[in-house]
């Protein structure tokens, strides 16, 4: 399935956590589920902290690009922005915070939740619930500020 990440130009879809162009990455792919926002991501054994449970960096990353992802959705949807190809709006992780309520055991799919609690012209607040076997084992809080096309290009990139 599709997810806002597809619909990032390709400047922007080489993120480890999100990017569809990094092979090596988790390509997670974020989407509306009525107003809140979901996404699914099944860990490898390699994804381990210790036998039985997820590595916690992991998991802070999939809550950093799954807030990212969302605030995309959420400027989107407020600027009535119909995605095609490449329009998406994109917007980079100012603060990431994560608490840990309990273990996350490995070998099943996690899905994970969003909420999006302020939004402003620029910035978009998303309040994040992480689940295993139906378990709510983190909460995430991600603040997402949205960033020009040419964030990150050298600044002499058009004369080049
Ligand atoms: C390397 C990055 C790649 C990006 C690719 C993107 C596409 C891929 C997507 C995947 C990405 C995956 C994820 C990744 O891995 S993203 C990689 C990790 N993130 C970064 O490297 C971001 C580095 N920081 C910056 O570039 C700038 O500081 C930004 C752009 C964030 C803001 O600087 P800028 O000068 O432009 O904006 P502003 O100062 O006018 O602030 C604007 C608003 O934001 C509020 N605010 C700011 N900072 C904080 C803070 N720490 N806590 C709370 N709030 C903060 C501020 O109060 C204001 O709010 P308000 O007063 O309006 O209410």
């Amino acid at each position: 399935m599709k997810g806002i990440q597809d619909y990032y130009p390709d400047h922007f879809a080489q993120c480890y956590g999100c990017g569809r162009l990094n092979e090596h990455g988790h390509q997670i792919k974020t989407n509306w589920n009525g107003a809140e926002t979901i996404t699914k991501f099944v860990p490898k054994t390699y994804h381990t902290a210790i036998p039985g449970f997820v590595y916690g960096g992991l998991l802070a990353s999939l809550i950093d690009c799954h807030g990212t992802g969302s605030a995309a959705l959420a400027l989107a949807k407020a600027k009535n922005i119909v995605l095609d190809k490449s329009n998406a709006p994109r917007c980079v992780t100012a603060s990431l915070q994560v608490k840990y309520l309990k273990p996350t055991p490995i070998g099943s799919e996690i899905e994970i939740k969003g909420i999006i609690s302020e939004i402003t012209e620029r910035k978009v607040k998303v309040s994040c619930e992480l689940f295993a076997d139906d378990m709510l084992c983190v909460t995430g809080e991600v603040i997402a500020v949205l960033v020009p096309d040419n964030f990150g290009k050298p600044k002499n990139a058009n004369l080049q």
